[in-house]
């Protein structure tokens, strides 16, 4: 069932485009990532949500209820900031009362058990490490019930080891809680890893909303092929199911005809070693522990290949190139940001 859906919305900042024609739908239960570059409109967009922003067009309609006009602490939305914004002054329990309707303790301790910081609610904010803080906030989002949280830029203050951990944790307990996340990030690993959809924005604009897997495996164009991971751009002429490229005849994960760019991620290219006159060879070797990136030269391509580390090709090796899996027509609409 849709929770949220967001219609066409968009906002100007004097002449400038903040947000353009932004629209998603986010079933309950969801979690999606709003993504971009900086300035490309996530914040404005999870403001006008959330209601600190008015928009000049569009609606928000929660639970299928046009909210557009509400003031944000009649939305049933429930916000966690990137700094937490826990009152410095007051305990953790009692920051947490503070979000719930009726001030209630019992909720407010509910709510932090919940988030698994019983025992710790009377402790003040500076007293807790950055991972608890941020669950207090999430307690506190949490204490007015609300159906919808929104998250801006959620563990970009924690300690980049704890992040990842502090992440599987944030997602385990947002699912277990049932509600519709929205959250704004600008780390690609974080919204593929925590996300179960993502909106990747350029320019104000939603340029593809897809699941995670999909917008990484299948990316509508070259800024998104881009933005969510590495990949090789590689020209070729098509012909329906298949493209003619410098790499030999590839199978497309969608039809394309004519003159096309297609995106091959570093770990669909496997190098095979060559002793031929005309192999390719090895110009870079950038060794990672767990796997390996390969630049190659092929036929003046430059080429990034991704392997685990194995058997060892070392810089100036002859390989040839062999593709697994379906290349990616990229779609030839300019999305590079205008102005942003
Ligand atoms: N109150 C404001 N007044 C004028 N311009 C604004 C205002 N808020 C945002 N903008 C502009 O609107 C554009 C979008 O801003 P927004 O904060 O939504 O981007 P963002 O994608 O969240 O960026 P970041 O990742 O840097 O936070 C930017 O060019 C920004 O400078």
């Amino acid at each position: 069932m849709t929770l949220l859906s967001v219609r066409g919305l968009g906002k100007r900042f004097g002449s400038h485009h903040a947000a353009q024609d932004v629209s998603f739908d986010l079933a309950a239960g969801e979690i999606l990532a709003l993504i971009g570059p900086s300035g490309c409109g996530k914040t404005t967009t999870l403001r006008m949500i959330a209601g600190f922003e008015t928009p000049d067009a569009g609606q928000v309609l929660l639970n299928g209820r046009a909210i557009t006009d509400l003031a944000p602490e009649r939305r049933g939305i429930g916000m966690v900031f990137q700094d937490f914004a826990l009152f410095p002054h007051m305990t953790v329990l009692d920051n947490v009362r503070f979000g719930t309707r009726d001030g209630q303790l019992a909720t407010a301790r509910d709510m932090l058990g919940l988030v698994g910081l019983d025992g710790l609610g009377g402790r003040f904010p500076d007293q807790m490490s950055g991972g608890q803080q941020q669950r207090a906030a999430l307690a506190r989002s949490f204490a007015a019930g609300p159906s919808l949280i929104l998250l801006d830029e959620p563990f970009s203050n924690l300690d980049p080891i704890l992040r990842s951990a502090t992440r599987r944790e944030i997602r385990r307990l947002l699912k277990s809680t049932g509600l519709g996340i929205v959250m704004v990030t600008h780390d690609q690993e974080e919204a593929l890893s925590f996300a179960d959809r993502i909106a990747v924005m350029s320019g104000g604009r939603i340029l593809q909303c897809a699941a995670a897997r999909e917008i990484y495996n299948l990316p509508h164009d070259r800024f998104v092929a881009g933005f969510l991971g590495r990949t090789n751009l590689i020209d070729g002429v098509a012909d329906g199911a298949f493209c003619a490229t410098a790499l030999g005849r590839l199978a497309l994960a969608r039809p394309a005809t004519g003159h096309v760019t297609l995106s091959l991620r570093p770990e669909s290219i496997q190098l095979r070693p060559s002793d031929a006159a005309d192999a390719g060879r090895i110009t870079a070797v950038e060794f990672k522990g767990h796997d390996v990136t390969y630049w190659a030269d092929w036929r003046g391509i430059e080429l990034q290949v991704d392997a685990l580390a194995g058997p060892h090709l070392n810089e100036g090796a002859g390989v040839i190139p062999h593709v697994i899996g379906r290349a990616v027509p990229l779609a030839r609409t300019d999305t590079t940001p205008s102005d942003a």
